[in-house]
């Protein structure tokens, strides 16, 4: 069950953090993958870590989104599974926010995601087959927290689309599903300080904040030739968090 072998899979943002999680777990499935981030020298030690490959992209350019997916149909045939997975969560209050903060983290996260996909699609159309997969949050769709209106933005917004997405290439063979990602131990996650770490910590039913493979894990799930018949749906991975009713609910 859940052998990827002989699949081609590219993950965006794989260089670091969940994105490397995700490598590492399609890799363990038999697949053969393909990081791509800004990120050469990290993106080059996970790759060489999974016997898979780099290369240079920067998702907010749409010329170089196509060029890159075009370039992995023409050396290894075909793409099988896209993992969308590029994001930044930089924190700033409302009244502070500016048009540079709003337009870069939608950029990166919206667009960015948009550039990537619409290319995978093209191929999965063509191929009549096609896992996409997109890591949204928790944080935008479900919750929210002071700071990231933009990025909570970002990541409905990602729901948004993948809805319609799934719809126009359901008769392609072609799944569109999402990941929402609790709070999970990256150096993104690191960068909002340990007082959040903390805080964190205890709100999560398990304690714990979530280790990259397990978004990896769920990555594998939807990449999987059997779970043809989900798309457009989402599973949250989050140790419990959003589950309470009020704070005496955490054990
Ligand atoms: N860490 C967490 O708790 C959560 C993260 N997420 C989402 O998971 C995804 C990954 O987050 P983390 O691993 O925590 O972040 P991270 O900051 O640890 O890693 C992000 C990766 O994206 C790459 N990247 C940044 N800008 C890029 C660009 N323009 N083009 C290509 N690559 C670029 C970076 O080089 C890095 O390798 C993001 O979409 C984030 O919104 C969602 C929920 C929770
Ligand atoms: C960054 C993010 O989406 C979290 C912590 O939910």
């Amino acid at each position: 069950m859940f052998d990827l072998t002989g699949q081609i899979a590219f993950v965006t943002g794989g260089a670091n953090g969940i994105g490397k999680g995700i490598v590492e777990a399609l890799s363990q499935a038999g697949a053969f993958v393909i990081i791509g981030d800004i990120d050469e020298e990290n993106g080059k030690k996970t790759a060489e870590k999974v016997n898979g490959q780099y290369v240079y992209l920067d998702v907010t350019n749409q010329a170089l989104c196509e060029k890159v997916v075009n370039q992995i149909v023409e050396e290894h045939g075909k793409l099988n599974i896209l993992c969308s997975n590029t994001g930044i969560f930089p924190q700033v209050m409302i009244e502070d926010m500016t048009e540079s903060d709003w337009n870069k983290t939608i950029d990166i996260n919206l667009k960015g995601m948009f550039f990537v996909v619409q290319q995978a699609l093209k191929v999965m159309k063509k191929q009549n087959y096609g896992r996409v997969i997109l890591t949204s949050s928790v944080t935008g769709p479900i919750t929210g927290y002071p700071g990231w209106a933009h990025y909570g933005a970002s990541k409905a917004g990602q729901l948004g689309f993948m809805r319609s997405a799934a719809l126009e290439y359901a008769k392609f063979g072609v799944t569109v599903n999402a990941i929402q990602p609790g709070n999970i131990l990256t150096e993104g996650l690191k960068a909002q300080g340990e007082a959040y770490l903390e805080g964190t910590r205890q709100i999560v039913p398990t304690h714990e904040l979530g280790e990259p493979i397990d978004i990896g894990y769920a990555a594998v799930f939807f990449g999987a030739k059997e779970t043809k018949y989900i798309t457009g749906q989402c599973i949250v991975v989050d140790g419990g968090q959003i589950l309470p009713e009020e704070p005496s609910g955490i054990l």
